[in-house]
């Protein structure tokens, strides 16, 4: 079928080059024309495993292409799917501009007679779909089309598999032309499909993600109560989580949840729940618990090192989690950023992350040491803060760490490292939750 993807972001440009790898004619628009200019030269802006060749197939197959050009993209689809930003506003509801302006865009350029399927993959408050839908009419009153909601799923870092290999594909729908059509876009990935109206799946992107976040917060609370009890989070998480129906995954106690989607909407969430009139106090629970983990981690640095102030401090990790480049509300940046608030002096790693970390502003370079290895960034430390569990800092020889540090001290801020293997090696060791790792 032929597609259009709105918005070549991590969504628009990993689902575009999806939907091509299974046969799909797929056009990417995007109004960054830099980011179009570098996709048309075969540049990927962003670090995702395995996305570079499969764009540079499809592209290659004639089967996937980019464009600034809405009117193009419209033309040439039956499907339009729309990927653009809905970032917070200061109150926590969400902002939806990017999507109203796109809705009036393509009222703008559909024409009489041309039936086209409107889907927005955004994640949205529940009843946006509604609002397309009027816009769209507001703007065009001949338009022929429906909006359909189809909520992605996809983990950055894993985005790919993800997309190629889902667990549900979600479609929201109150047209069964518009449902048959989605049908057809989803029948070769061969995944369990999901019919519901239109306000439903809206609803269940935000209530997944609010879920995945207060089961991050919960094993993190738990992990309070086992540093004061001397139990360790690691075996209670595997204790909880080998009940099927609880389940081992996102019980990862750590410095808590970060990037570009569950901290907004949990957000977002809460504020639905309080416009609709039906408050979510758990989920503000949820957000407390999520910015204290941070605070007593550093706490406990503040604990051993007595005074960050011109301690040489190491940190190892700036994503948001492993295998992406990207730095949007990490928390391993905002650690960095409090560290050198107290005045100490850190010199960070990140395999992927550095320059955009610099590039958009996040980090102040000539307030923070960028290393260009783990071990350069090590020398002379007087503690190591493991901040994102990239594998490779799995693989560093722990006896070259031991022996370029001023002092042996490691704090794991996501449980990585084996505690008998630390202490082996000499460092003290602390961690989150984890019998000494207090
Ligand atoms: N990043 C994720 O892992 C992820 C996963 C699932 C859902 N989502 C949701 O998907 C949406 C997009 O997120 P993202 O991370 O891909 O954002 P992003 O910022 O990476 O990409 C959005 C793209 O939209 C483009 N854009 C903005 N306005 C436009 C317009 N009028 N016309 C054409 N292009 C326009 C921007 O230039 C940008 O390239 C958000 O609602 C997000 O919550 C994100
Ligand atoms: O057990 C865990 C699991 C995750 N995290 C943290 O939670 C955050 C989010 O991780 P993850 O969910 O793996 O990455 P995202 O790419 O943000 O994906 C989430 O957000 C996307 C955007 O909405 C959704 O599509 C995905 O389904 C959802 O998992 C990161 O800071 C992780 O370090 C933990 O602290 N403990």
């Amino acid at each position: 079928m032929d597609l259009c993807i709105i918005g070549s972001g991590y969504v628009g440009l990993v689902s575009g080059a999806c939907f091509a790898e299974v046969g799909h004619h797929v056009v990417c628009v995007d109004n960054d024309q830099r980011k179009v200019d570098a996709l048309q030269a075969g540049k990927i802006p962003i670090y995702e495993p395995g996305l570079e060749d499969l764009v540079h197939r499809n592209v290659a197959a004639k089967r996937l292409r980019f464009t600034n050009s809405i009117q193009d993209g419209v033309d040439s689809s039956q499907v339009v799917f729309i990927a653009v930003p809905t970032p917070p506003q200061v109150d926590g509801s969400v902002d939806l501009t990017y999507i109203e302006r796109v809705a009036r865009e393509i009222a703008g350029v559909l024409k009489p007679g041309e039936y086209r399927v409107v889907v927005d993959k955004s994640t949205v408050p529940v009843k946006t779909g509604e609002k397309v839908a009027d816009t769209i009419r507001r703007y065009n009153k001949g338009a022929e089309f429906d909006v359909v909601s189809n909520p992605e799923f996809l983990r950055e870092g894993c985005a790919v598999p993800d997309l190629m290999n889902p667990d549900r594909v979600v479609i929201g729908s109150a047209s069964q032309k518009a449902t048959d059509l989605m049908k057809q876009v989803y029948e070769p990935f061969r995944a369990p499909i999901l019919v519901t109206d239109v306000n439903s799946a809206e609803l269940i992107k935000h209530a997944a993600n609010s879920f995945l976040s207060l089961k991050i917060s919960y094993i993190n609370a738990v992990a309070a109560i086992c540093e004061a009890s001397g139990a360790d989070v690691e075996m209670v998480a595997d204790g909880i989580g080998m009940d099927k129906r609880i389940g081992r995954n996102f019980l990862n106690a750590g410095l808590g949840y970060g990037g570009s989607c569950f901290p907004k909407d949990v957000k977002a969430f809460i504020a639905i729940s309080k416009q609709l009139g039906t408050p979510f106090k758990l989920l503000e629970e949820v957000e407390r618990i999520n910015a204290a983990q941070l605070n007593r981690f550093i706490d406990k640095v503040r604990n051993a090192l007595w005074v960050l102030k011109d301690k040489q401090i190491a940190v190892w990790g700036l994503t948001f989690k492993p295998d992406t480049d990207d730095v949007r509300n990490s928390v391993a940046i905002e650690l960095v950023n409090k560290l050198v608030a107290e005045g100490a002096h850190v010199t960070a790693y990140d395999p992927k992350g550095a320059e955009k970390a610099v590039e958009w502003k996040l980090i102040d370079p000539t307030k923070v040491k960028l290393a260009p290895t783990p071990l350069d960034a090590v020398k002379d430390a007087e503690a190591l803060i493991l901040a994102t569990e990239w594998k490779e800092f799995s693989n560093v020889d722990f006896a070259e760490v031991k022996q370029s540090m001023h002092t042996p001290l490691v704090f794991d801020g996501r449980n990585l490292f084996d505690p008998e293997t630390m202490a082996q090696f000499g460092f003290t060791y602390h961690a989150v939750g984890r019998a000494g790792g207090k």
